[in-house]
């Protein structure tokens, strides 16, 4: 079966805080899921013949001015339609119910009455708690509905019109945090929809390995590998469906960590069968930095000279039209969709130049990583790659603030080593995300040896994250604190202060920049 034939659910995003989650909770059910923009066409919809489609919640108010909307047909279409929050909202509005901005906002653990307990509520108790966020709210169902949950502050908090198989719920059952939320989405799934359940990360790998050998055929294709997972992942599968059309690129631009260019040659070359160029383009790209402070245009630039040398090297095999990244659906994300803001430039999908004439294959750019170490172990992956932590393509581009110089980038690289050393010492490699060292452009006075000194400080970042759209820092014992802040002082010599970096995410990001 390919993925286009795959039984599918379709997730409208109205800009939602969640809408990630709520495609993460379905696949997680062994239904696939794919999300597209709220004003995706109606064709497109129909071509998809998905077997259900859900729609998220969003920031817009439904009588806001440019609030999003869907075309009504999607009503017509006789596919089981979820509306949550927002998409609770807009079902009501379209259909001839009323909304209105509530006096008493609901945000946070709620108690939730059921007075409807079947089909989507089957299986619950009369009383449940349940996630809200919340200020408007139904005030009257469209005709044909009926309410089949309540809140104190919202008496219509779910509602279902069960003749045309459409649902809504005010509350967010796609969080952790409405507890029975899992069981709420697989009754739509199984009950409503008639969903079978049969996708796993196996079926992902066989349809798209199958995709690939059908959009590409005999063509040879490049792919840009970094060495960290998802390019890894990206490169193995592309290799099962086209062989040795398949050339991998690895680019040091003079931004990667201490000896990870050899690392990840020999790890590439002593474990695949796979063609690898490993192109040293450190000069030009630590050229075109030069004096450059702003994050997005260090971004950009650095999208841009990556393409530049894929153009090169495709150029050298004899023009090749297609372009494998390892882009997940994060990247996507937060480099800015039709709803989405963009939070930054990911090189690989925000940073990329306009006039870039590969057509890009991109086989992850539905998944989160978690999902991607899933699929790793699949196609049988090694451990240590598929374990590996995340390295930004920007590299530590993105880890110092202000102009990058190479003196800095030989001072955060030995810094980098310390932290990267002193957690795999204590074990933590696993269970902490990410964990590395940010040069930030700021220098204090310290004493050492009774002399004065006048030093950068250097930053440990450390995070615990399950596919890196939120995080927590990491609670590292202070022991192991202590013994990286002594080790960064005394071995890099230009390092006289250590802070720990202790905000989630969000509001902080991963990365610095
Ligand atoms: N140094 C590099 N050389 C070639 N391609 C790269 C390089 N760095 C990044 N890329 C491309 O950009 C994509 C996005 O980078 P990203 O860091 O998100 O993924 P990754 O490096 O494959 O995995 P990980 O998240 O584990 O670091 C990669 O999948 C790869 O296709
Ligand atoms: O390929 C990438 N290109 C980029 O431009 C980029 N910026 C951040 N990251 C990685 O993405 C995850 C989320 O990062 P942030 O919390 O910093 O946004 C973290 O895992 C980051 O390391 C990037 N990866
Ligand atoms: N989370 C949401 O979808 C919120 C929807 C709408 N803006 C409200 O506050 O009611
Ligand atoms: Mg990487």
């Amino acid at each position: 079966m390919s993925l286009a034939e795959q039984e599918l659910i379709l997730v409208l995003d109205f800009g939602g805080q969640y809408t990630q989650l709520i495609a993460r909770r379905i696949r997680d059910c062994n239904v696939y899921c794919e999300i597209e923009p709220y004003n995706v066409a109606i064709d497109k919809i129909k071509a998809k013949q998905p077997k259900g489609i859900i729609f998220s919640g969003g920031p817009s108010s439904v009588y806001g001015e440019n609030a999003p909307t869907i075309d009504p047909r999607v009503y017509e279409l006789g596919v089981p339609v979820l509306g949550i929050c927002y998409g609770m909202q807009l079902m009501t509005h379209q259909l001839q119910g009323k909304v209105v901005s509530a006096e008493d906002h609901e945000y946070g653990r709620t108690n939730l009455k059921i007075v409807q307990c079947d089909n989507l509520f089957k299986g619950l108790a009369a009383d449940e708690e349940c996630w809200m966020s919340h200020g408007d709210r139904v005030e009257a169902v469209p005709p044909g509905f009926e309410i089949t949950a309540s809140t104190d502050k919202a008496p219509i908090a779910a509602m279902a019109n069960k003749e045309r198989s459409l649902y809504a719920v005010q509350f967010h059952p796609e969080v952790l945090h409405t507890p029975r939320g899992t069981e709420i989405l697989k009754n739509f799934l199984f009950a409503i929809c008639s969903c079978s359940g049969t996708w796993n990360m196996g079926s992902f790998s066989t349809e798209a390995i199958q995709e690939v050998k059908q959009r590409v055929g005999n063509r040879k294709v490049l792919c840009a590998l970094s060495g960290g997972v998802d390019s890894s992942v990206a490169a193995v599968l592309v290799h099962r469906a086209v062989g040795d059309n398949l050339t991998c690129v690895f680019v040091d631009h003079g931004l990667l960590r201490k000896n990870e260019a050899e690392q990840v040659v020999k790890t590439f070359r002593d474990l695949f069968n796979i063609k690898l160029v490993h192109v040293d383009a450190s000069e030009r790209f630590l050229e075109k930095l030069k004096g450059v402070t702003d994050p997005e245009q260090k971004r950009k630039i650095i999208g841009t000279e990556f393409i530049r040398v894929f153009e090169e090297e495709s150029r050298k095999l004899g023009e090749i039209d297609f372009l494998v990244q390892g882009t997940l659906y994060p990247d996507v994300v937060e480099s800015g969709t039709a709803t989405a803001a963009v939070i930054k430039s990911h090189h690989n999908v925000g940073g990329l130049p306009e006039d870039m004439k590969f057509e890009l294959v991109e086989p992850l750019r539905w998944l989160f990583k978690d999902e991607v170490r899933r699929l790793g172990e699949e196609l049988g992956l090694p451990a240590e790659i598929v374990w590996r932590q995340p390295f930004p393509g920007p590299g530590l581009a993105v880890r110092i603030l202000g102009e990058i110089t190479k003196p800095k980038l030989e001072i955060l690289r030995e810094a980098d080593f310390v932290v990267t050393d002193e957690i795999k010492r204590a074990g933590l490699d696993r269970e902490i995300w990410q964990y590395f060292a940010v040069l930030p452009d700021m220098r204090s006075v310290g004493v050492m040896g009774d002399g004065r000194t006048y030093a950068y400080a250097a930053v440990v970042r450390a995070v615990y994250s399950h596919d890196g759209m939120t995080a927590d820092w990491a609670k590292i014992p202070h022991d192991i604190l202590g013994n990286i802040s002594t080790r960064l002082v005394n071995e890099v010599a230009e390092i006289n202060r250590v802070v720990y970096d202790i905000t989630s995410k969000p509001p902080g990001t991963i990365e610095w920049e």
